[in-house]
This record gives C-alpha cells, sequence and structure tokens, in this order.
C-alpha cells in the first residue's frame, strides 16, 4: 500500500491556493525524473478551484507545458460547449494552458447520436496511444478526485455496477445519482494506474464522506476510499470536510 498523508487547510479558498502549488511542484518533478507529466483532472467545484488556482499561480510557468499530457478522470456526456461539462468548467484553465503546448485529451461529447459506450471506447484508445508498448495506460503521475458528499469519485457511485468493471479501463455510467445520468468515468483499475493519488474534499456536506472513505469500508459503499496511488495517496481536505477545526 502506498504512503497516505491527510492535509487540511483552512478553508476552501486556501485549499485550492496550496493544492495549486503542490501541483506545479508535483509536475515539475515528473518532469525532472522523466521529462514529461501526465495529470489526470476532475470536475466538481474543488477541482474547478483548484484549476482556477493553477492558471492565475505566479508559478505556473515552471512547468513546462509542452510536456504536460492532460487526461480527464470522468466526464459528463452532454454536448461540446454544455456549461455542465467539466472540461467547459475548466475551461478558463485550458484556455491558459492549451497555448503554452498542453496536450489536452478531453473525453468526447455527445453528439446526439455516438453511444456512450463507443465514446468510452474512444477514449480508451486515447489512452492507450499514450500508453507504453503493450500498456493500456500511460502512468499517471497524479490523478486528481473531487470526493462528492456521498464517497463518489470520478463517475464511480456507490452502490452503481461502475464501481465494479475491471474488465475496462474507461467506461460508460447510465443513470447516474447525480445529474446528468449519463457519463463517461475511468474504471477503478485505471484510477489504480497513478503514482499519486490526490483526494479533495471541501466543506461540512463533504464531511460524513470523507469520515466514511476513511475507514476504508469498500468500493461499492464508498469509492473514494478505495483509489490509492501506487506512490502517494494525499488526502486535501479543509476543516469542514473533517468536521472539526485541525
Ligand atoms: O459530478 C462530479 O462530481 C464530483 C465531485 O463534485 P463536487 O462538486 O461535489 O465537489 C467530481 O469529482 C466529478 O469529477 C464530477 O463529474
Amino acid at each position: 500500500m502506498s504512503g497516505e498523508l491527510v492535509l487540511v487547510h483552512r478553508d476552501a479558498a486556501l485549499l485550492a491556493q496550496a493544492a495549486a502549488a503542490r501541483l506545479l511542484t508535483a509536475l515539475a518533478d515528473a518532469q525532472a525524473a522523466r521529462g514529461t507529466a501526465h495529470l489526470v483532472l476532475t470536475g466538481g467545484r474543488n477541482g474547478n478551484a483548484l484549476l482556477a488556482a493553477l492558471a492565475a499561480h505566479p508559478a505556473r510557468d515552471a512547468v513546462d507545458w509542452a510536456h504536460v499530457d492532460l487526461w480527464w478522470g470522468d466526464e459528463r456526456y452532454l454536448p461540446a460547449g454544455d456549461p455542465d461539462r467539466n472540461a467547459v468548467q475548466a475551461a478558463a484553465f485550458l484556455d491558459a494552458v492549451r497555448p503554452l503546448g498542453a496536450r489536452v485529451h478531453e473525453m468526447p461529447p455527445a453528439d446526439g447520436g455516438t453511444p456512450a459506450e463507443a465514446a468510452a471506447d474512444r477514449y480508451a484508445a486515447d489512452l492507450a496511444a499514450a500508453a507504453a508498448p503493450g500498456a493500456q495506460l500511460p502512468v499517471f503521475d497524479v490523478l486528481l478526485l473531487g470526493v462528492g458528499p456521498d464517497a463518489h469519485v470520478a463517475s464511480l457511485f456507490p452502490g452503481h455496477p461502475g464501481t465494479e468493471r475491471t474488465d475496462a479501463t474507461v467506461i460508460a455510467v447510465h443513470d447516474s445519482p447525480k445529474p446528468p445520468p449519463t457519463r463517461l468515468s475511468l474504471t477503478l483499475p485505471a484510477l489504480h494506474h497513478a503514482r499519486q493519488v490526490w483526494l479533495l474534499a471541501a466543506g461540512e456536506d463533504k464531511a460524513d464522506a470523507v469520515a466514511l472513505a476513511r475507514t476504508s469500508p469498500g468500493a461499492a459503499t464508498a469509492p473514494a476510499g478505495a483509489v490509492h496511488g501506487t506512490e502517494r495517496t494525499l488526502w486535501l481536505l479543509d476543516e469542514a470536510a473533517v468536521g472539526k477545526p485541525a
């Protein structure tokens, strides 16, 4: 099992600022070690706040963005440009790093005809194309996961069949308990292809999910507690999400 660390910041804004600074260092370290960095992005409140802080960070360009691959852990399967797509909510960050050469791998948007399964297969193929020969996935340097109030991560929801899928790296998720109902998600085995997993949670409404996940009851009950990095698993929380002052 990888090393696990819990860091608690005063509030959500500080959490986003501190995580952004930490992420820039992690990406620069990955590039120093391997020349390139693979980062998996998350949607949701905390993921969006982190990306906004990253885009505005004075040390943003300490990272060589021309050697960064940006992936998504999940996406809401909606048409391109829909304001509820994770990639659209991250547009300010993506628009800041694209001109610097970052390779942005968005999950396919719904086009009114392509089944979500075909879109998932397409993203799996994109991932495989970036992997070492014979592998299905690149090794992600940092994988960001926003923890939902029900302890879901990516689009893997408690009690939902997606948490059990081991036959694919990317799946279509139907009847999601959180709108929209159709989503694309990396599976648990794919999420485990990361050196560092960072779980983000801020706010009182996340306290129960964090407490439950930290007891590791299993993926079917709390997917957030079932994802671990091969080198490190980092819980990045604010005081409200731990339910008491640190
Ligand atoms: O729908 C989603 O929600 C979660 C967490 O969102 P939050 O707003 O409760 O923080 C996020 O991890 C996931 O990427 C997203 O699609």
